[in-house]
């Protein structure tokens, strides 16, 4: 199943510099991970913003649950998803 999603990042204002860095490095390396694995095959910035949109692979709603709370910034999000199917106009 396809899913777009969209992060936007709101860190509380008096996070620790030294923090809110381990967090964003963890993330980054989690992120990896789950692109390696080819659940995560896009990630976009949102221009201006501390956000991104997404396009997750995975099996089912489930699966996309645990892989976005397994995030280290996921306590920090706001999260919106939206599931995708083929438009059947697309050519091939
Ligand atoms: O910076 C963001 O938009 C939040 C984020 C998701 C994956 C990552 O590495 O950072």
């Amino acid at each position: 199943m396809q899913f777009l999603v969209r992060m936007d990042v709101r860190l509380p204002h008096d996070m620790p510099q030294d923090v809110a860095d381990d967090l964003r490095a963890r993330e980054r390396d989690r992120a990896h991970e789950i692109q390696r694995a080819g659940k995560w095959p896009e990630l976009w910035r949102v221009v201006g913003r501390y956000a991104n949109y997404s396009r997750f692979d995975v099996e089912s709603g489930d699966e996309l649950h645990e892989l976005l709370s397994s995030l280290p910034l996921f306590p920090y999000m706001e999260i919106e998803v939206t599931a995708l199917t083929r438009h059947p106009s697309k050519l091939d």
